[in-house]
C-alpha cells in the first residue's frame, strides 16, 4: 500500500489508482462510479447487493448479534426471477459503498413500490433471515454494519420520496449509482439531503442535564437536540435549542463528533458539549417539546452506562435511568463526559 501519490496521472477521464493509498483509491473509485453511469453500471454487474423491505434490512441471527447477507449480482437475478420480477429491478439499487479490492456494493429496496412489491415473507424464508426495523436491531449490529445499512436506509428513503420534480410536477430520474435525480423536462439536479441537528450535553460541572420526550422508551434520557433553523450558525442553534427546551443559557461550546442518524429521516448530528453560566440551573422544560428533564450526577449517569445487555432488552427490567444506545452519538457523548469527569477526579486525588 503506498501512502502518497504526488502526481494525479489521467487516464481517460479519471485517475490512475495505482499509486495511491487504499483510502484515496478507494474514494477515488467511488466518485468515479458516481459521476459515470457506465462505468456505475459495470461495477453493478460485479457488486454485491444488500436487501431491504419496506426500508428494513434483511439480517441473520447469530447468537447475540445480527449479521448482514449479501447478494451476488447472480443470487439477486436468482431470487427476482422465482419471484416473477424482472431483473430491470435492479436499476433501482443504489451505491453504498466498495471493498478495498473495489468491489462495489448497492442496496435494493424490494418492498417500496407498491405496483412491483415483493411478498416479505416468502422472500425471508427463500434467504433464510428476516427483515428487521433498522432501529430496533441497531444495538445488535457491528458499527461498520450499522454505519453501511444507515447510509443504505437514508439512501432509498431519500430516493423514494423524490420520485417527482418539486417545480415541474414531472417524474425524475436516477443516476445510476443513485447520487443525485434529474428531472428531465427542466435539468433540475435533486441531491440526497440531511438536516443538521445539534445536540448538546450541558453541564454543570458536576451534573450533566438529559432530557427525555414522551416518544423515548419508558426511563430513557438523552443530551438535548434540535433540527438547526435557516439562516442559524451551530453556535446560534444550540443557544436557542437549549434556551427553547430547558429554560437556560449555555457557554463554553465544545465541538465534539458529528455523526449520520437515518431516524426517522436524515440528519447530521453534531455533537457539542457546553456548560450553563455560573448560578444558572434551574431547569424550565418546555412541556410542548420534552416530557421531562433533569440534572444527573456522575455517579447516575456512570452506573447507567455501566449496565450491559442490549437497550432493548433493559427497557423491561425496571432500572431508574436508561442511556441511549451505543452507537447512537448521544451515549458517546455521555461517556465522553463521565471518562473526563472521573480522570479530573481522580487527579485531584
Ligand atoms: N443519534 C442520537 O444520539 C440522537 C439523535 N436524535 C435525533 O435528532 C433529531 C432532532 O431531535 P428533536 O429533539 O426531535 O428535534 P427538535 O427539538 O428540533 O424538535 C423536533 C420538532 O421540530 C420540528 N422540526 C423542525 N425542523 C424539522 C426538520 N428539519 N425535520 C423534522 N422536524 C423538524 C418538528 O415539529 P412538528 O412535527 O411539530 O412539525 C419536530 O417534531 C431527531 O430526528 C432524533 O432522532 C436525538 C437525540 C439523540
Ligand atoms: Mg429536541
Amino acid at each position: 500500500m503506498s501512502l502518497y501519490c504526488g502526481t494525479v496521472c489521467r487516464r481517460k477521464s479519471f485517475w490512475c489508482y495505482r499509486l495511491l493509498s487504499t483510502y484515496v483509491n478507494k474514494t477515488r473509485y467511488l466518485f468515479e462510479l458516481k459521476e459515470d453511469d457506465e462505468a456505475c453500471r459495470k461495477a453493478r454487474q460485479a457488486g454485491v447487493f444488500y436487501l431491504f423491505h419496506d426500508l428494513a434490512p434483511l439480517l441473520q441471527t447469530s447468537g447475540r448479534q445480527y449479521l448482514v447477507p449479501r447478494l451476488s449480482r447472480a443470487e439477486l437475478e436468482r431470487l427476482l426471477g422465482k419471484f416473477g420480477q424482472d431483473s430491470q429491478r435492479i436499476e433501482d439499487s443504489v451505491l453504498i459503498g466498495c471493498s478495498n479490492e473495489r468491489e462495489a456494493w448497492f442496496a435494493l429496496d424490494l418492498g417500496l413500490s407498491s405496483a412491483s412489491s415483493i411478498h416479505k415473507p416468502e422472500v425471508e424464508a427463500e434467504l433464510g433471515g428476516s427483515f428487521i426495523s433498522l432501529r430496533r436491531a441497531v444495538s445488535q449490529l457491528s458499527s461498520m454494519d450499522s454505519s453501511l445499512l444507515f447510509t443504505a436506509r437514508a439512501l432509498l428513503r431519500w430516493h423514494d420520496g423524490h420520485q417527482f420534480c418539486s417545480k415541474s410536477g414531472q417524474p425524475t430520474k436516477k443516476n445510476v449509482a443513485g447520487s443525485k435525480r434529474v428531472c428531465p423536462s427542466n435539468n433540475i439536479i435533486y441531491y440526497p439531503q440531511m438536516a443538521p441537528v445539534v445536540i448538546t450535553l450541558v453541564t454543570d460541572g458536576a451534573r450533566c442535564l438529559l432530557a427525555r420526550q414522551s416518544s423515548f422508551p419508558k426511563g430513557l434520557y438523552s443530551a438535548l437536540a434540535g433540527f438547526c433553523d435557516i439562516g442559524e450558525s451551530v453556535e446560534e442553534a444550540i443557544r436557542r435549542e437549549v434556551a427553547e427546551e430547558v429554560g437556560l443559557e449555555v457557554e463554553n461550546l465544545q465541538y465534539s463528533t458529528s455523526q449520520h442518524w437515518p431516524f426517522p429521516n436524515s440528519s447530521l448530528m453534531i455533537a457539542c458539549h457546553a456548560t450553563v453560566k455560573p448560578g444558572q440551573t434551574e431547569i424550565q422544560v418546555n412541556l410542548r417539546e420534552l416530557e421531562a428533564a433533569a440534572w444527573f450526577s456522575l455517579d447516575e449517569v456512570a452506573a447507567a452506562l455501566m449496565r450491559k445487555g442490549s437497550f432493548i432488552e433493559q427497557q423491561s427490567d425496571g432500572l431508574p435511568l436508561l442511556l441511549p444506545p451505543k452507537l447512537a452519538v448521544a451515549h458517546h457523548m455521555i461517556k465522553t463526559w463521565v471518562e473526563t469527569q472521573t480522570c479530573s477526579s481522580l487527579a485531584a486525588i
